[in-house]
Parts: C-alpha cells; structure tokens; sequence
C-alpha cells in the first residue's frame, strides 16, 4: 500500500544527477531526515531506499516523542565526484528541498556531512548540523553513539541482569564514525570490531570479516554499518544474544522481528537505538537548549527502551 505523501524525483540542471525526496509523513509536524549519498545499481534501488528510509524516520520521531514526521533524500552518484560537481549537485538537491517549502528539513548522513549542509545553505534555510564555527551542531555521530549506548544498558539490564557489559563480549559490525564511539564507550567489554574496509583494522580492538560479524559467537552484536543485515538466513546463524546498533532499517522485512523473538534473541529496533542525534541536533537547533540538557534527552533512549522490553515480557 502508498503510504507516503510525496517521492519528488528530478534530475539536476547543473549537474544532470538525480535526487529525490519522500516524504513519509507531516503528520507530527514537519518532516525531518538525512540527506544520504552514493551510488545505486539502478534508479529503483534508490527509490526503493528513500521510501524505506523515510518511514524509518517517522518510526524514530513518534518513538522519540519528537514533533515531527520523516523524510529522507537521496543523491544519486552516477559517476566519480570531483569537488566542482559534488558542489553543483548539492545545489540542485537544494532546490528540490526548497520545493517542499520547509515540509521536509535535510540534515547529513551516509555520504554527506556538515560542510556539505553548507553548501545546501547557501540555497535552502532548511538544512540542520552545519559545522559548528558556522553556528551550527555538526556532526551528530557523537549523540547517535551515545544514545546506542543508552539503548544498550537498558537492553543489558533486561537480558543479563545488569546495565554493566564489562566482560561481555561484544561485537560491533561497521567501524565507522558511530562504531568507533559505541566501541570506546564500552570500557571493560571484550569489543571485537568488523569493517569492509580494511584500514579500519587497528589492532586496538579485536577483529573479525564482515561475513562472519553475523556468526561469531557473542553476548551483543551492534550493527553499525548498513541497513538489512537481519534477514531470515542471517537470523539463523546469529551468534548473538542481543542485539542493539546504529543502523537504519536493519530487518529485511518486518516478519524478521518474529523470527529473533523465536530464537530467543531480544533486538531493539533501530528506530529506537539509533534517534541520539536527531534528538540532540533538534534540541539545540530548534528548541534552542543548550549541550547538556540536550544530551539528557538523548539520554531518555534508555527509559524508552526499558519501556520497550517491558511490554514486550
Ligand atoms: N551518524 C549518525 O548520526 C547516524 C544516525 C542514525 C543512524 N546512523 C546509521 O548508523 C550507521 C553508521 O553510521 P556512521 O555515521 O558511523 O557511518 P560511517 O560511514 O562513518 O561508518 C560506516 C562504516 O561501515 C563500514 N561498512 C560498510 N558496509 C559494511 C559491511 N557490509 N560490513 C561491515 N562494515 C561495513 C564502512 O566501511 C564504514 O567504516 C549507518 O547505517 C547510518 O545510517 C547514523
């Protein structure tokens, strides 16, 4: 069924790439999501991304008693990016967002970031987390990671008594920006780390294959890479307990939830784990409070997850 108010697609008049936007929902207010950019095998593959993207977003701002709805957008990379036209197609992806008239307000995200919500500035006031010497947030991995670690106490109190993961083993599959910070906020845990990129490998934390993140015998396991990593092949191998990350859209389907909760294994959703930094770039930007209290909201994540697992007992 359609649920989503609009998908604007449009191919740029200075670049000739293609963005688009869904728009999921204004229901809650004006809808909010992170402008993500890279490659696509094929248009479709991108539409097929924001939509489920999007409503990701309207799941995360209802779940974090945000007032506003989702949306997402997306760039289509269709050939290698020299800085002249990564700039132009920033500036067409601006105008599509000014089309929405303030309905949807982009902010970064897997292949985007604070300069580049700059350049959107330049064209469109509805750009969030530019860098902070231009009086905005920045990046949000930090909050995001925070609030994953939030998720994970409340989740570590449910499955294994306490909130505490010293010991525990925990395996962090994507060791990125977000990855990096759940690893070093996990002080005492036994943290083993995976990446497809090869130069993430430091030694300081353990190491293991991306194809084999999903198997290894583990208390947690924290996606943190890219989203449909749950699916019903990977849910039978999982070597994990719990399972609480960053990234978006992790289930390939919904009917995947069932099959964990069959295994016993307790995943919170990523809707839910992953809405630090939207709770935090709001707080500051549009309600105007300052770091601290901003942080105590992202804070919350861990009440709302205690909430969550509760019910479902
Ligand atoms: N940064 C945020 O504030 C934020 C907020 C909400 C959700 N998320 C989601 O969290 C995830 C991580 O975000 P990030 O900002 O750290 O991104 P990032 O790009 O900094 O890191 C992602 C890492 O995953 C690696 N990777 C890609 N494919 C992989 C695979 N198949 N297996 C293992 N590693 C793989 C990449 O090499 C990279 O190092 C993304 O899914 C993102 O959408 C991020």
């Amino acid at each position: 069924m359609w649920e989503h108010e609009q998908l604007v697609v449009r191919t740029g008049e200075r670049s000739g790439m293609t963005t688009m936007v869904a728009l999921h929902s204004t229901k809650a207010g004006p809808a909010v999501g992170g402008c993500r950019m890279k490659p696509y095998g094929r248009i479709t593959d991108a539409v097929t991304d924001v939509l489920r993207l999007s409503k990701a977003m309207t799941l995360k701002c209802e779940a974090a008693g945000i007032p506003h709805g989702g949306a997402k957008s997306v760039i289509v990379i269709d050939r290698p990016l020299t800085p002249e036209l990564r700039r132009d197609v920033l500036l067409d992806h601006a105008d599509l967002i000014n089309e929405f008239g303030g309905a949807y307000r982009a902010g970064p995200d897997v292949g985007t970031g604070p300069e580049d919500m700059l350049v959107l500035r330049e064209i469109t006031p509805h750009a969030y987390c530019l860098p902070e010497e231009h009086g905005g947030t920045g990046s949000s991995s930090g909050p995001t990671a925070r609030g994953v670690l939030a998720a994970l106490k409340a989740a570590s109190q449910h499955v294994f008594g306490t909130p505490d993961l010293t010991g525990r083993k925990v395996v962090i599959s994507g060791f990125g920006s977000v990855g990096e910070l759940i690893a070093r906020g996990l002080a005492g845990a036994e943290i083993v780390v995976s990446d497809v990129d090869e130069s993430r490998r430091t030694g300081e934390f353990g190491w293991v294959h991306p194809d084999e993140a999903y198997r290894v015998e583990a208390d947690v396991l924290v996606p943190a890479a890219v989203g449909g990593v749950l699916s019903p092949e990977t849910v039978r191998h999982l070597g994990a307990k719990l399972i609480v990350g960053p990234a978006n859209n992790q289930l390939t389907d919904d009917s995947v939830a069932g099959l964990l909760a069959e295994r016993g294994i307790v995943w919170v959703p990523d809707h839910v784990a992953s809405a630090g930094g939207v709770i935090y770039t709001l707080a500051r930007e549009d309600d105007g409070v300052d770091h601290e209290t901003a942080l105590k909201r992202v804070d919350g994540i861990e009440a709302a997850v205690h909430r969550l697992l509760g019910e479902r007992q």
